[in-house]
């Protein structure tokens, strides 16, 4: 299969006089789960805005196959994007957002069938608790055609029996696809990725395992 390669340079950000990225590089190709860790408000969240084309920086470079992409989510099967608070509209219906976000019947019917989805399918997404909802809105972006997924904090407010199904679920469509992911759930993210990376001081650092977290400062030793 056709490997796709999203690939991001010289991201600069200021928000004022505060600088928050400098001079980002950053690749994901698909079959590639690229973990993004980085403490609060060191810009995870404005980096994959400005990847999906939701924000302008003073100087971002992004190209999906080598062509420049200003703002991808315009790409047909470009890019996706989970914003940490999610997407859907409350009043949207489960079973409508499934067939509008997921093309392929098989995959309609997997999604309709989840044993956390399938007692809500007539319900509207506000009647979801948020865990459900956000477990829903992850599975609609991981079944979609898009060759890249951007996720910021899919796993905050999941339980962890919905955070293992998701694991699957990710690592399954990871196959077809690239997937950049950001999570104050560490762990998930170490044993999901397989390429590390931290956001620090608006640089970004390749990470090869839990020591290079703890000498980065990122954990406590
Ligand atoms: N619209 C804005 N105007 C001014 N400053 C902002 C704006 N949005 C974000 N910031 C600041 O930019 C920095 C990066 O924010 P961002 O939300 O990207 O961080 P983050 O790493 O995703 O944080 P968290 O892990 O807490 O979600 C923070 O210091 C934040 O206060």
């Amino acid at each position: 299969m056709k490997k796709h390669k999203l690939e991001v340079d010289s991201i600069v950000l200021h928000y004022g006089q505060k600088s928050v990225l400098s001079d980002i590089y950053l690749k994901c190709e698909t079959g590639d789960i690229v973990g993004v860790l980085g403490r609060n408000g060191c810009g995870k969240s404005s980096l994959l805005k400005i990847i999906f084309g939701s924000l302008r920086s003073e100087h971002s470079s992004v190209r999906i196959n080598h062509r420049y992409t200003p703002c991808s989510f315009r790409e047909t099967n470009g890019v996706q994007y989970l914003p940490q608070n999610g997407y859907l509209t409350s009043a949207s219906k489960v079973e409508k957002v499934i067939k509008l976000f997921v093309l392929n019947k098989d995959h309609q019917q997997l999604i309709l069938s989840d044993r956390n989805i399938k007692s809500f399918r007539s319900a509207r997404v506000k009647e979801l608790s948020t865990g459900t909802r956000k477990f829903l809105e992850v599975m609609l972006l991981l079944y979609s055609e898009s060759k890249f997924v951007l996720l910021d904090e899919p796993f905050s407010g999941v339980s962890p029996i919905m955070i293992e199904q998701l694991f699957m679920h990710l690592k399954h469509q990871a196959k077809n696809k690239g997937v950049i992911i950001t999570d104050h759930l560490y762990e998930h993210i170490v044993d999901i990725s397989s390429k590390l990376m931290l956001l620090k001081d608006g640089r970004i650092l390749n990470i090869n395992g839990k020591e290079d977290l703890v000498e980065s400062g990122y954990l406590m030793d």
